[in-house]
């Protein structure tokens, strides 16, 4: 489609606007201003600052923090917004846990999904529930939620961010879901790849964070080492695609230019590729399935390099296999696989345990978990709450 036949203006509610994330989507909103506008904002409140400066910046006409006085940050909004010449902006501003729920309520034609961790799980279902199409980074509550997201979900109303997911769904664009044979997800192997489980032992925070590619959140990035995040990719490729795990592989692709593959019965694949970045998936996220003009600079052909493939070590790395077991089991089983792992992840940061702790915590935690014969948000909750206690009793054992 070209620019003219464009749809016009999207109004967008952005959840997790100060993350990597929400600001990579402000980057690219404010470069295509014809194309998208903000009308809400949300974050944690960690920085209300920069909360303040990006309504501003935006012109949001509602901004919510899970935690943080609501009336220091009206204020500090006021100041800025005076200072930038613009006294008559003045936002809705709530905050608390419900914050995020009320922007991902507020009628955007497109909520982005930019929260990190579990939490995200109410605003996507109230995403849904208001009828916006919702673009999913936060895999987590997909992920969690299960059928509960999945029943709510209208034909085309979820577009996934996720890089991998993005571009799954980019290769399905020509409708050949009945002829799909095998995903293959692609894995950066982490900063760890090649490790022995012997080597792991002394791994330090500082060193998980250093993803091969990627700048994202503190969690993900720990994900990404101890490859939890490729365990939870590959229950969200379950649930975004409707394919059985045993048609879902992972490839360790350390360049992380191909980002996803499908395979097809005939014996042809197709690969999405693109330099190791989020500008794409956001976009398309955005204004799915129309593409934005120059989002990201196009991999250079003329310059040789090679790509590689190798094999997952699931020895070292166990968490895609414990992944693919909690994924085949359903019910609460992946969100207590993900709230166990957040707590570990949580505490490996806070100094309390070992890099190599988290992956046979969430094992056990995992392994003593009796789910509830009903699956609804009561129960997901609960079962978060349970897997939660559980792994900090298990890591202090
Ligand atoms: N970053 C990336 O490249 C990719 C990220 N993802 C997924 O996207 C999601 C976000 O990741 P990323 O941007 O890296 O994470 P960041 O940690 O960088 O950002 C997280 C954002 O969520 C906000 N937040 C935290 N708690 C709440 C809450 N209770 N209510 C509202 N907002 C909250 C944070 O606000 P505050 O700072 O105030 O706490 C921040 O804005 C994750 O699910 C991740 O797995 C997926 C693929 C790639
Ligand atoms: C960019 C993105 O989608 C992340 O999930 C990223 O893919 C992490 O890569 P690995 O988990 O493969 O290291
Ligand atoms: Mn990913």
């Amino acid at each position: 489609m070209s620019d003219e036949q464009h749809r016009g203006q999207r109004t967008v509610a952005l959840l997790g606007s100060t993350g990597s994330i929400g600001t990579q989507a402000i980057d690219i909103i404010t470069a295509n201003p014809d194309r998208f506008r903000v009308i809400a904002i949300s974050a944690g409140g960690r920085d209300l600052d920069l909360v303040a400066r990006q309504a501003v910046q935006l012109q949001a006409e509602l901004v919510g923090v899970a935690a943080g006085d609501e009336r220091e940050l009206a204020a500090r909004i006021g100041e800025l917004a005076r200072e930038a010449g613009r006294s008559a902006y003045l936002p809705q501003v709530v905050s608390g846990p419900d914050a995020s729920v009320q922007v991902a309520q507020s009628g955007a034609d497109v909520v982005l999904n930019g929260i990190t961790g579990s939490i995200g799980l109410r605003p996507t279902l109230a995403a849904l529930q208001a009828g916006s199409t919702l673009a999913l980074a936060n895999k987590e509550s997909l992920i969690v939620g299960g059928p509960l997201v999945k029943e709510q979900v209208k034909p085309g109303q979820l577009v996934p961010v996720d890089s991998e997911h993005s571009a799954i769904a980019q290769c399905l664009m020509a409708g050949t879901r009945d002829e799909v044979r095998r995903l293959v997800v692609t894995a950066s192997g982490g900063p760890f790849r090649g490790w022995s489980a012997e080597q792991l032992r002394d791994v330090t925070p500082a060193q998980a964070l250093a993803h091969p590619n990627f700048a994202m959140g503190k969690v993900i990035t720990t994900n990404s080492a101890t490859l939890v995040n490729k365990g939870l990719e590959v229950i969200e490729a379950h649930l975004l695609f409707d394919v059985p795990f045993d048609q879902i592989e992972v490839v360790v692709h350390p360049q992380q230019y191909i980002h996803s593959m499908v395979e097809f019965v005939d014996g042809s694949t197709m690969a999405q590729c693109g330099p190791p970045s989020m500008l794409v998936p956001i976009s398309l996220g955005l204004d799915w399935p129309h593409r934005v003009p120059d989002a990201e600079a196009p991999i250079d052909w003329t310059q040789a390099r090679s790509w590689d493939f190798e094999p997952l070590d699931n020895e070292a790395f166990p968490a895609v296999a414990l992944a693919r077991q909690v994924g085949e089991a359903g019910r609460t089983f992946p969100a207590a696989y993900n709230a166990a792992n957040e707590e570990c992840v949580e505490a490996f940061h806070a100094g309390q345990i070992a890099f190599t702790d988290i992956v046979p915590t969430v094992q056990r935690v995992v392994d003593e978990h009796t789910p509830d014969a009903q699956l609804d948000l009561d129960t997901v909750l609960a079962a978060e709450d349970w897997a939660r206690a559980r792994a900090h009793e298990v890591l202090e054992d």
